[in-house]
């Protein structure tokens, strides 16, 4: 339950418990350093006012020195568990979180704000991280050890120890309610960061197309605001935090001047020894030392709550799971009555949506535009599940499969093309991580990269910067045609570029295209009328419908939705500019 909380894995929790047990114990030999020496001037008192034989020196010296080398393996064993583990405790929960994104639907990614996801990787992490280097183990030790001390101070005098302790609860109540009060602080400020981030992301990504309709001064009035807000959000946090803070510093600093005042009224009464009474005074001060350290941090740990049950949400988000056995009879995929809505409340995109691709066919969806085809590509690779039917592939419910698996059977082709800051190689290889250069050379052939990339200053090996900015729109979309036939699948998803190429550019995307897509299922969202007119099947989806399906010839003599298009599409192409 604690570790859950505190999003620690098994051996983290091991850990943050010897880092406690080795801060209380360090803050024991302490005060057991701290008796033996009072034990042994209080001998020597006795020996002063009443000749009292003195105490043996060599037992008590070796007892000190005893003492204070146990504590300094104590500090080690704390420095080693709490510094040095964490790290690797880190290691370890970024890498668990990293295994929970590969694994998590992508509806997950759709509900969440991707500057607020990289935000729980990068910072919730960090602040994870120095946190359980420094603070939590020590919050907890320190409580662990008032306790003993309150229990052993009360035990000896009651009276001394209440007015040492008082300060104790009085400024736990006023960090309770100072808990209360950061904890919306600390959303506000999450928020703020939050907008700043998107608003600066989005100023950078969108910068060409703000250039272009002259938006720069606006946007760079909106992220000053965005930077005010940050300000204005941490100065709020810190004027509240500090005057609570500060009210329980102050009442904590009452506990001395309170002891000095009970422990005198005491001794002058006779009914305290002065021994005793300086010794609570050290007590004091040793009990209120590891307390205020911990109240120097409070803030930054109150902030950990928030970060915490980020992770949490994170970590505890459902997967999509499946059988790793995969063996369809072939690789038809079957739509059998299925419907979706994106989300729980949302309005269904698809309903009773029955069709088959056939293996070794092309099979095209068209229709009007929000009409479901993007949906059904997505239903078919398992990217989300449907609420009401099932998608089948060779028989196979894609439901039952574990995605990964599923997934190694299908090679996809989009329209917005995702090209990494690396070689031309390196980004046709992402189709199969070992293939050999030749194997590259050849899948880069068979997709017309050649002459492009040939004239690149470094070939093959030329950086092609961010999403691949330095190649034109065509050329990045016939890399990642090469990438699918280095894949090799027999299920290829085509989203067919609307983009209008150069008739070269097209012939060449189309002699390219062929080759993947021979004697495979191939289904593609298909917005050319010249494609569909090859496809050997169309479906064509309405308003999350199918309105009509057969072979193009067909449904042409039907003179339904689909010749209405056909026509739609050749007038419009007859228009001159
Ligand atoms: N991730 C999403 N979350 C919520 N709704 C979505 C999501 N993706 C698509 N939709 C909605 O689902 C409906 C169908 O979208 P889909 O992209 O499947 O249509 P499409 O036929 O491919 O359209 P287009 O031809 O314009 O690409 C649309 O109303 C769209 O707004």
């Amino acid at each position: 339950m604690l570790r859950k909380a505190l999003v620690l894995s098994e051996q983290g929790y091991r850990t943050f418990w010897h880092g406690v047990a080795a801060c209380v114990v360090s803050n024991l030999v302490l005060m057991g350093t701290m008796v033996i020496v009072f034990a042994a001037l209080d001998g020597f008192l006795g020996h002063l006012q009443t000749g009292a034989p003195l105490p043996p020196l060599g037992p008590n010296l070796a007892a000190i020195a005893a003492a204070l080398a146990l504590m300094t393996v104590t500090q080690v064993w704390q420095y080693r568990t709490t510094y040095g583990a964490v790290y690797a405790e880190s290691e370890r929960s970024r890498t668990a979180m990293a295994e929970r994104i590969r694994r998590l639907p992508l509806s997950f990614f759709g509900q969440r704000d991707l500057a607020d996801f990289a935000s729980v990787v990068m910072k919730d992490c960090a602040d994870h991280e120095r946190l359980f280097s420094h603070s939590i183990p020590r919050l907890f030790g320190m409580g662990i050890f008032v306790a003993i001390m309150a229990v052993a101070m009360f035990a000896f005098d009651a009276r001394l120890a209440a007015a040492a302790l008082w300060p104790i609860p009085a400024a736990a109540a006023v960090l309770l309610v100072s808990w209360r009060v950061q904890i919306g602080h600390t959303r506000a400020k999450s928020a703020a960061a939050l907008a700043f981030s998107d608003t600066l992301q989005e100023f950078m990504e969108c910068n060409r197309q703000i250039r272009a309709a002259n938006l720069q001064d606006s946007y760079l009035n909106l992220i000053d605001r965005r930077i005010d807000d940050v300000e204005r959000s941490k100065q709020r946090s810190e004027a509240v935090n500090g005057t609570l803070v500060s009210a329980a510093v102050t009442l904590c600093r009452l506990a001395l001047p309170s002891t000095v005042l009970v422990g005198a009224l005491l001794v002058a009464g006779g009914e305290c020894s002065l021994i005793v009474y300086v010794g609570y005074l050290v007590a004091v001060t040793r009990v209120y030392e590891p307390v205020m350290a911990v109240l120097e941090s409070i803030v930054e740990m109150i902030d950990l709550t928030h970060s915490l049950r980020r992770m949490r949400e994170l970590i505890d988000a459902p997967i999509m799971e499946g059988s790793e056995r995969f063996e369809p009879q072939g690789h038809d995929i079957s739509f059998e009555n299925v419907s979706f809505a994106y989300g729980d409340t949302a309005e269904a995109v698809l309903s009773g949506v029955s069709f088959t691709a056939h293996q070794g066919q092309v099979t095209a969806l068209v229709g009007p535009s929000g009409g479901g085809k993007s949906t059904c590509a997505k239903l078919a690779a398992r990217f989300w599940d449907a609420d009401e039917g099932a998608v089948r592939v060779g028989g196979v419910n894609v439901a039952e499969v574990d995605p990964e698996v599923l997934l190694s059977r299908y090679s996809m082709v989009f329209q917005d093309v995702v090209l990494f800051d690396g070689t031309v190689a390196d980004n046709i290889r992402l189709g199969r991580g070992g293939a050999t250069d030749a194997e590259v050379r050849a899948a880069a052939r068979a997709a017309n990269c050649e002459d492009f990339v040939n004239a690149l200053p470094q070939g093959f090996d030329t950086m092609i910067g961010e999403n691949g900015a330095l190649l034109s729109g065509g050329e990045r979309q016939r890399i990642s045609i090469a990438r699918a036939l280095l894949k090799d699948a027999p299920i290829v998803l085509l989203d067919e570029a609307t983009a209008s190429l150069d008739v070269e550019g097209e012939t060449a995307m189309q002699q390219a295209l062929s080759r993947l897509l021979a004697g495979r299922t191939v289904m593609v969202i298909a917005h050319r009328m010249r494609t569909v007119m090859n496809a050997d099947k169309v479906v064509v989806l309405s308003r999350g419908t199918v309105a009509e399906q057969g072979p193009p010839a067909q449904l042409l003599q039907q003179n339904g939705l689909f010749a209405h298009m056909v026509r739609v599409q050749a007038e419009a192409s007859a228009w001159k500019v």
